[in-house]
């Protein structure tokens, strides 16, 4: 038998605003992956509904407020770290009340789906971006 992985389940959300546009996040200093541009979102905690803890992150890290109907599923993350194995859904929210704003003095950017080649993102993102270019267009 294969030897055992911890899964670790992560939700992330492509915000997009009114011009096709896609937010992204700086990981801060200190954890890890430090300074990749990444999706909004976090761990689910135990007990806990991913759409929950997406609506939790959001409020948390930039300051917005998310209805649970808004968040669609788009796609998922399938990546072996070392030491964990990630298990990301990824959703895309089109509507939200107030304006995103980096509440844990994290870098944000809105950036066209094309531009995300370009960034440095953690490695499980990279699948992510087809999905995004198909959904809105380069
Ligand atoms: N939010 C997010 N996490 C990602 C992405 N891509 C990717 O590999 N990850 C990984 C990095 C981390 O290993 C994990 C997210 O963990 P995290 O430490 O940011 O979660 P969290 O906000 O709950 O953090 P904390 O409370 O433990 O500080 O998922 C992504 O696009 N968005």
């Amino acid at each position: 038998m294969s030897e055992a992985v911890r899964l670790l389940l992560v939700v992330a959300v492509a915000l997009v605003d009114g011009d096709g546009r896609v937010l992204v996040s700086q990981r801060p200093p200190g954890k890890e992956l430090a300074g990749l541009w990444e999706f909004p979102g976090g761990k689910v905690e135990p007990g806990e509904r991913p759409e929950a803890t997406l609506i939790r992150e959001l409020a948390e890290e930039i300051g917005i407020a998310v209805e649970e109907p808004c968040l669609a599923p788009l796609t998922f993350a399938s990546h072996a770290y070392p030491g964990f194995h990630l298990l990301m859904p990824l959703y895309v929210c089109r509507r939200w009340t107030g304006t995103p704003q980096p509440l844990e003095g994290q870098g944000l950017r809105w950036v066209r789906p094309r531009a995300l080649r370009d960034l440095a993102m953690p490695p499980a993102d990279a699948p992510l971006i087809p999905f995004l270019i198909d959904l809105l267009g380069p």
